[in-house]
């Protein structure tokens, strides 16, 4: 059975049983540096079960829709963040956890700027820019262990545009 996912823009309200999204289009929630600076503070909860927080560089490679959704995969020792280094928009993949493995996944374009957090142990895909400029600093959990687990899909599923 073949499933198609279409594509929908991110917003925090949709994207919250998954994760945060970490959006600096608004008002900054304070200013700084004698108000030379908007702070937009505290956007994300890190979670991890022990180990270090710590900051990595993806360059990943572009990705084209439609896209064949071959695994989700998720980090049961900690959160993961995505803050791209471009404007351009990247492909944000996620998915419910049913007895273990992922339910029906959801598919979101990133609005410029806007990044997100993958809660501990959330079913998603990886780093997926849509331009070549697939550039993010990540925070994410290192540590002892894989904090790894993937899921293959058997069914053929499809990412498309909206
Ligand atoms: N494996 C790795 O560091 N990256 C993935 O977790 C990902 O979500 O891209
Ligand atoms: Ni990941």
């Amino acid at each position: 059975m073949s499933q198609r996912i279409v594509t929908r823009p991110l917003t925090a309200e949709a994207f919250a049983p998954f994760g945060d999204v970490i959006d600096v289009s608004g008002e900054p929630d304070k200013m700084i540096n004698q108000g030379m600076c908007g702070r937009h503070h505290d956007k994300a909860i890190l979670d991890f079960s022990d180990g270090k927080a710590g900051i990595s560089v993806f360059n990943a490679q572009a990705r084209e829709l439609p896209m064949r959704l071959d695994m989700v995969e998720r980090h049961p020792d900690g959160s993961q963040a995505f803050l791209p280094l471009s404007r351009e928009p990247f492909l944000v993949v996620v998915a419910p956890d049913e007895n273990g493995r992922p339910g029906t996944p959801l598919a979101f374009v990133t609005a410029p700027g806007q990044g997100v957090n993958y809660h501990r142990n959330v079913w998603h895909a990886v780093c997926a820019p849509l331009s070549e400029q697939g550039q993010f600093a990540v925070v994410d959990r290192i540590g002892d262990g894989p904090n790894l687990e993937e899921y293959w899909f058997e069914e053929d599923i499809t990412i498309q545009e909206q």
